[in-house]
């Protein structure tokens, strides 16, 4: 059976870098211009799965993805997908000689907040703009030279688009990974990832709190801690109900077992706490 893989577009996204490296050259590759569409059309059949960026190790979640996902696209999380990023500063050829005198800078807002010091130092007076993802902002100025602006984005970008590399590796911090999270609207369907990479298990939980109970964080934290699941993560994000009103992600290094997770998972509950499991997966590293 050929997949169809949906994925954050158009065409030599990070996203879909991370597509090639993953998954076979045989599956269909559909590009989505939003993180949103793209959830969308696995949510609605359009595609077997969906790729988006989840998180970047310098610049954190990628809010858009973690929220729509708790309050718009209840899927679940079947994969991940970690990959190493290469941010390099690319122009119009036709401004190749003169890309010193750039106005403004376009991408997508992760890849600028992972170049923040370089741009500050270097073009302290240009212009931010945000484009949908970094290989929208390719190609929109492969399609407006008269833009006198540079584009921050991958090599493979610079190909397709026909844009001239101007300076490489401008991120800030010399590690820079982004996990890409694979979805799919059932927690137990695994996807077609080419065999040879390894996967550590990851389990993702959300938790809301009880409202006005002191202590329950602490309680929550113990239920995983005394059973000796180890957390690799715990992230709060608005509820958007209010102010001081949040839910929290947590991961946990390890899959899904009859035992423990269910455990911890009555203990929470029991405490009054919300819990949904947004999925128990393998992260596959680049
Ligand atoms: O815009 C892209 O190319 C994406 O795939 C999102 C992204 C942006 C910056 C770093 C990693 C992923």
């Amino acid at each position: 059976m050929s997949y169809r893989i949906g994925f954050l577009g158009p065409e030599a996204t990070f996203t879909h870098l991370a597509v090639s490296k993953f998954f076979h050259a045989q599956t269909e590759q559909i590009p989505y211009a939003t993180i949103p569409a793209c959830m969308d059309a696995v949510a609605g059949g359009d595609v077997d799965f969906a790729i988006v960026p989840l998180e970047n190790a310098i610049e954190g979640s990628v809010n858009l993805t973690v929220d729509y996902l708790v309050h718009e696209q209840p899927l679940h999380i079947v994969g991940e997908l970690v990959v190493p990023i290469n941010q390099h500063l690319m122009v119009h050829p036709s401004r190749a000689s003169s890309w010193r005198d750039l106005e403004k800078i376009i991408s997508h807002s992760h890849a600028i907040a992972q170049c923040h010091r370089y741009l500050h130092k270097e073009f302290p007076k240009a212009e931010h703009s945000h484009a949908a993802s970094t290989g929208a902002a390719a190609r929109h100025i492969s399609l407006n030279p008269h833009e006198n602006a540079a584009v921050i984005a991958n090599e493979m970008a610079s190909e397709v688009y026909g844009l001239t590399i101007v300076e490489r590796d401008i991120h800030d911090y010399h590690y820079n990974h982004t996990l890409f999270a694979i979805l799919h609207p059932s927690m137990n369907e695994k996807p077609p990832t080419l065999p040879g990479f390894e996967g550590k298990d990851k389990t993702t939980i959300m938790v809301t709190l009880p409202s006005d109970q002191a202590g329950t964080l602490h309680q929550v934290l113990s239920a995983f801690s005394w059973r000796k699941l180890n957390m690799s993560k715990i992230e709060s994000r608005p509820m958007k109900t209010g102010l001081g009103n949040y839910f929290f992600l947590i991961d946990l290094e390890h899959a899904m077992d009859g035992i423990l997770i269910p455990g911890a998972i009555s203990e929470l509950e029991a405490l009054g706490c919300g819990v949904k499991v947004l999925g128990s997966y393998k992260a596959f590293f680049a």
